[in-house]
């Protein structure tokens, strides 16, 4: 990302990221309506810049688009959102409608295998629970066989166990991933995190350091009388 700005109806949303991204675990950290899901779908071509540039594997995002699509899959918070079709192998095999139909099923049925999700190949996508719709989710995305995978918040509608699930998941991808979430314990398995304020990156390092700033800038923004509380 070039000096990326954007601007949304009449607000600043970023203004002037600046970032390369080469890390293989990368997380971004900060308030609600700081830029995170921003700066996010810009890596996908879902947002373009106002101005800069944003080039995934040197593609420009503004001009190539339906390339950069292919290159970078985006798992949603809502799972609900993002399954398109009746039944669970239909919406993997979705993802892959490109591919010859025998080379399809195959890696439908290996992408099922895969997330544990086989014997439900045949079931109503919306009948399954919301763990394992975010794993539907995030099967379809990977059947692409992205390069890049960006998540915003997907582990935002899952319990407990569920969240450890997807985080290993996501931990044992051998593409690059960059997750945007609240939960600052999936912070620790990355291997840089962004911290966004305002539209900004305010701090950029290894988890410990950036989530520690995340923390202070959050309790610089609370009431002094709330403080010692906290
Ligand atoms: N299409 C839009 N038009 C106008 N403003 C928008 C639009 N999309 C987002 N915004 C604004 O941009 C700001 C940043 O939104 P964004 O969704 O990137 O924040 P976020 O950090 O992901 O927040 P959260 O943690 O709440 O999901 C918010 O103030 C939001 O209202």
């Amino acid at each position: 990302m070039e000096d990326v700005h954007v601007r949304l109806g009449e607000r600043d949303v970023l203004r002037g990221v600046d970032v390369e991204l080469t890390e293989r675990r990368v997380g971004i950290v900060g308030a609600n309506g700081s830029g995170k899901s921003t700066l996010a779908r810009l890596l996908n071509g879902l947002v373009v810049p106002t101005a800069g540039r944003v080039l995934v594997d040197g593609l420009d995002t503004r001009r190539d688009g339906a390339a950069v699509r292919r290159r970078a899959g985006f798992v949603f918070t809502d799972p609900d959102a993002q399954i398109v079709m009746p039944t669970v192998a239909e919406d993997v095999a979705y993802s892959v409608r490109g591919v010859p139909a025998s080379e399809r099923d195959r890696i439908v049925r290996d992408a099922l295998a895969a997330r544990g999700l086989a014997h439900h190949a045949d079931h109503p996508a919306h009948l399954l629970s919301g763990g394992q719709k975010q794993l539907l989710a995030l099967t379809s995305v990977l059947a692409a066989r992205p390069r890049l995978v960006v998540a915003d918040e997907p582990t935002t509608l899952l319990d407990l166990r569920n969240t450890r699930r997807f985080a290993a998941e996501l931990a044992a991808l051998p593409q690059q991933v960059v997750l945007v979430s609240h939960d600052l314990t999936l912070m620790d398995a990355m291997d840089r995190v962004l911290v966004v304020d305002d539209g900004r990156v305010v701090a950029d390092d290894a988890p410990g350091p950036a989530v520690a700033h995340y923390r202070r800038l959050v309790d610089e923004a609370a009431p002094a009388s709330r403080r010692g509380a906290s």
